[in-house]
């Protein structure tokens, strides 16, 4: 079976795309078949992960959606990149931008992803899409095919308090679109313990929303290691395997797949 995480905050640059990449490859470490999803059409998962000019790939998420509109069929290959980790890779580029627009004409306009996803599902274990900083139609597509939500967020005061808008999102969604959506959990990121304000920040986050959603056990350091990885095109995993970022996914990783399994696969 198929597990659909989208990893999504309307915030920017709190470790959506970071996290996404490396909790993928994380999973495929641990054996899953991953399809990573870049639905950002800044394209950062598809640089980061070494595909560093994705404004020159052809087929990326805004064809294999304008396909779906059309019902134009689709090899099950199509715009799909293969990472030397072990992930397959559906990339963004700009051309997604216009996408928003598109879809305002659209029959269901809010399950075009969806549709697509379910073609081609049974193919993974894990499916990890990378969403953009907004609520638009686009988020709410990523949301509607979601099985999931893992939430990054800084720790500063400021993304937090953006939680609320984004939890309005994902209860609407869930009570007109997708009944099945579940969070995942709240990961804190950029986490820098020495820092009284950060360790206040966290203990807000369990304070505030800890009895109602699960906050990850483990947060994710700041380290300038991880914002290197970016340029390398490689995860944390491969560049700094024993540093404290790449020890921080791998434990991620590990309490993803002990929450779906309850039966120790995270072992
Ligand atoms: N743990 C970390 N420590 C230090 N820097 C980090 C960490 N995680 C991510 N970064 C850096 O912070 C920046 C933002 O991270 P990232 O791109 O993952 O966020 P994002 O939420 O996907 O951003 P956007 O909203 O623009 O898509 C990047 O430059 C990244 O390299």
């Amino acid at each position: 079976m198929c597990k659909v995480i989208a990893v999504v905050n309307q915030k920017g640059g709190v470790g959506k795309t970071t996290t996404c990449g490396n909790l993928g490859i994380g999973l495929a470490r641990r054996g899953k078949k991953v399809l990573l999803i870049d639905a950002d059409p800044q394209g950062d998962l598809t640089a980061s992960l070494g595909f560093i000019n994705p404004d020159e790939i052809n087929h990326t998420l805004a064809t294999v959606m304008m396909n779906t509109i059309n019902e134009v069929e689709m090899d099950k290959d199509y715009a799909i990149l293969r990472h030397s980790e072990g992930v397959d890779v559906l990339p963004s580029n700009i051309d997604l931008s216009a996408m928003e627009i598109s879809l305002v004409n659209v029959m269901s306009r809010e399950l075009i992803l969806k549709r697509y996803i379910e073609s081609i599902k049974q193919h993974y274990d894990y499916i990890l899409i990378d969403g953009m900083p907004s609520l638009g139609m686009l988020t709410i597509n990523v949301l509607a095919c979601a099985d999931s939500v893992l939430i990054p967020v800084q720790a500063a005061y400021l993304p937090i308090k953006g939680l609320q808008q984004l939890m309005k999102t994902i209860v609407q969604v869930k009570r007109q679109l997708n009944p099945r959506l579940e969070i995942e959990g709240v990961l804190v990121t950029m986490f820098d313990r020495r820092t009284k304000n950060a360790r206040d920040i966290a203990e807000l986050l369990e304070e505030n929303y800890g009895t109602m959603l699960n906050v990850f056990v483990n947060k994710i350091p700041l380290s300038v290691r991880a914002a290197e990885t970016t340029a390398k095109g490689v995860s944390i995993f491969q560049y700094d395997p024993n540093g404290s970022v790449g020890q921080a996914y791998k434990a991620l990783t590990k309490e993803v797949l002990e929450d779906e399994r309850g039966n120790g696969e995270g072992d």
